[in-house]
């Protein structure tokens, strides 16, 4: 039989495990929590900052069945209702909203240029898959470690995004 064996105090940071294991996060949400909640309290601030010139990162991490695809959007369908729409899809809406503000904010001589390109990568066992890719499934792409320390992917395709 399965039951609930973690906690959550409203208003406070902390999952309780069992009755006396607590740990602290930035924020935590209980089981009622709606996707909307976590876009606004997790997400929201990092996509305002992108448009402003820093970089984010949002990470799922968890065992498998914790809920990663479901809260990163990755999974919906055509058809999924707005409310459920994970981080993805809200984050694609509000980059393109905000460069839709901005040009209108902002009036640049010649006006202003964005471009917006995405990758969707699987890393699995170590290799790569181009998840933009359905047609070349087979296909995986090495990661390197450049000369300057950072962590690159050779060669994977790059999807120009549109509104
Ligand atoms: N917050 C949630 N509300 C409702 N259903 C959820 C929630 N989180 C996950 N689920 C459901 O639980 C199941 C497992 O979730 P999901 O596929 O997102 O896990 P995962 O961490 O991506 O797993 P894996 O690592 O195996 O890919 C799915 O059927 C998903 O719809």
């Amino acid at each position: 039989m399965c039951r609930i064996c973690t906690t959550v105090t409203p208003g406070e940071p902390h999952v309780i495990l069992g009755t006396d294991k607590a740990f602290t996060f930035d924020y935590v949400f209980d089981i009622n929590a709606a996707q909307p909640d976590v876009y606004v309290k997790c997400v929201e601030k990092l996509v305002e900052g992108a448009l402003k010139g820093y970089n984010a990162t949002v990470l799922a991490y968890g065992q498998t069945g914790s809920g990663k695809t479901y809260t990163m959007g990755t999974g919906f369908e055509r058809e999924t209702s707005e409310n459920l729409e994970g981080i993805i899809p809200r984050a694609v809406r509000h980059i393109f909203s905000g460069i839709e503000n901005m040009t209108n904010e902002l009036s640049v001589p010649g006006g202003l240029q964005f471009s917006v390109a995405a990758q969707f990568m699987e890393l699995y066992n170590e290799e790569i898959i181009d998840l933009l890719d359905p047609y070349h499934k087979g296909k995986v792409f090495k990661i390197h470690e450049d000369p300057a320390g950072g962590i690159s992917v050779a060669a994977l395709p790059t999807l120009p995004l549109c509104p």
